[in-house]
């Protein structure tokens, strides 16, 4: 069965306004990062990652890229602070990568590409569900993290040694007591701006947050989780005058 979507020829990037018209939107995600277009913002807090491993789920491939779920019918695992003045639960965190170690983020910064993005993805709790977050601007929270190949990580290992179980879309595996915080650098700083999903639906409703530091992963030899699927990360879509706000100065 082909997929609606995905990051081919014929049903890439470029083709995704077809079904999805807000592609061509003007709070489209990833964009470029430009520095010299970041505005301080004394308003913003510091980012208050409250995760707790219990709540992890498992690990399941969606196809374009592979999940880590959590359960999420609790406010066990929360994001607050930064730009966000409600919590937000996380549901899942994914990666973007590229088939060479120079590409595979969605997002860059004065044009400049990382191997890979992290993507941890949160909802906000004033919505019912997930589904019903997509609807609105402030539905989501997703923070991203830029990975650039250096010394082994040891809670990255765990996620690609559980790989080996998932090699077709629609499989999961358990995957339980994993600390999503052990992703994140140490030193939270960020840029902010108001975004969508980088993959369908596109919907605008992300608030994003990217971390200005970067997490190092290595991939082991054989295990490459972009050994069967290359390249799944989208080009950068146009700022339509959007501020990107940084926090410290
Ligand atoms: N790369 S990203 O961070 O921008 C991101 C991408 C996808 C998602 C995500 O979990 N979903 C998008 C929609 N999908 C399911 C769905 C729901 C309603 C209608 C259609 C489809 C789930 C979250 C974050």
């Amino acid at each position: 069965r082909p997929l609606l979507w995905g990051y081919g020829k014929d049903n890439g990037p470029n083709t995704w306004h077809k079904l999805f018209p807000i592609a061509n939107g003007r709070h489209q995600s990833p964009i470029d990062i430009q520095l010299w277009n970041t505005k301080f913002d004394s308003s913003l807090k510091p980012l208050n990652f409250n995760y707790d491993p219990s709540t992890t789920r498992g690990i399941v491939n969606k196809g374009y890229s592979f999940n880590v779920e959590f359960d999420d019918s609790t406010d066990k695992s929360v994001l607050s602070g930064g730009p966000l003045t409600e919590q937000y639960r996380l549901a899942h965190f994914s990666f973007h990568w590229g088939s060479r170690d120079d590409q595979g983020s969605e997002h860059s910064v004065d044009e400049l590409k990382y191997s890979a993005e992290l993507h941890l993805v949160q909802w906000n709790t004033k919505y019912k569900t997930f589904c019903d977050a997509m609807h609105h601007p402030d539905g989501l929270a997703v923070v991203g993290v830029f990975l650039t190949l250096g010394s082994a990580h040891p809670e990255l290992q765990k996620v690609i040694d559980a790989l080996g179980s998932i090699k077709k879309r629609n499989m999961s595996a358990a995957c339980t007591h994993f600390n999503p915080a052990g992703l994140l650098p140490d030193n939270h700083d960020f840029w902010t701006y108001a975004g969508s999903l980088t993959t369908p639906p596109l919907s605008e409703c992300v608030i994003w947050i990217l971390s200005k530091f970067r997490s190092l992963y290595s991939t082991t030899k054989g295990e490459h989780p972009e050994q069967h699927i290359v390249e799944n990360w989208r080009p950068c879509q146009p700022l339509e005058g959007r501020q990107i706000r940084r926090d410290p100065l």
